[in-house]
């Protein structure tokens, strides 16, 4: 595995080895050896989800606050996604920086997404399958987000507006001046 830094702090990209034949391929999705060789973190994850979207969805921004905030380890299955972050994190000198990246079936790269970090994606492709790993429990009471079209970030989503789909709960969530006077 290769394990590149990305602009934002503590935020990495992982590029798996993939080992093709004539049946097709194979990788390891997640080692944990390697992470903490590769990363020098030491992450117990304890939960795995899987979304699967249709092109133009986009989730996000989210994040759960205080003490079930969540770090991330994303990859994309099936499809392709825009995937963005955003440093939340006051005490960091990438403080409200974004950072956005390409992860898709084809190129197998994985997204490592501290905690105190704002994510988000949009689905490129149809039926996007979209699996990751977090280091701490779902809680519904700690959830929290910045709208996606937030005009101070101004995300490019990639996505004409015609086509975007975007929940009801994520158009309602506040803009990031909003966030921040909270
Ligand atoms: C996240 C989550 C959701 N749920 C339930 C709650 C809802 O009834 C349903 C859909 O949840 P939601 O609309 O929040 O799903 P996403 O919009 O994909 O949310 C995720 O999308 C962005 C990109 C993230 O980074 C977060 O992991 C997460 O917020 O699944 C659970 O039961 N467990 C969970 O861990």
């Amino acid at each position: 595995m290769i394990c590149k830094q990305t602009p934002l702090n503590d935020c990495f990209i992982i590029e798996p080895k993939v080992f093709e034949d004539e049946r097709g391929s194979f990788f390891e999705t997640f080692n944990s050896k390697d992470f903490k060789k590769n990363t020098g973190l030491n992450i117990v994850f304890v939960q795995d989800n899987q979304s699967i979207s249709h092109y133009g969805t986009i989730r996000g921004l989210h994040f759960q606050e205080g003490e079930f905030a969540q770090a991330k380890l994303i990859r994309v299955a099936k499809g392709e996604v825009l995937d963005v972050v955003v440093d939340m994190r006051p005490n960091s000198s990438t403080y409200l920086k974004q950072f956005s990246y390409l992860l898709s079936g084809e190129n197998n790269h994985q997204l490592f997404v501290p905690r105190g970090f704002a994510h988000g994606f949009t689905s490129l492709s149809n039926e996007v399958v979209f699996d990751y790993k977090c280091d701490n429990f779902y809680n519904k009471a700690s959830e929290s987000g910045i709208v996606f079209n937030d005009k101070a970030l101004n995300i490019d989503w990639k996505i004409p507006k015609d086509d975007q789909i975007v929940s009801e709960k994520d158009q309602n969530l506040p803009s990031l001046d909003a966030y921040l006077k909270l």
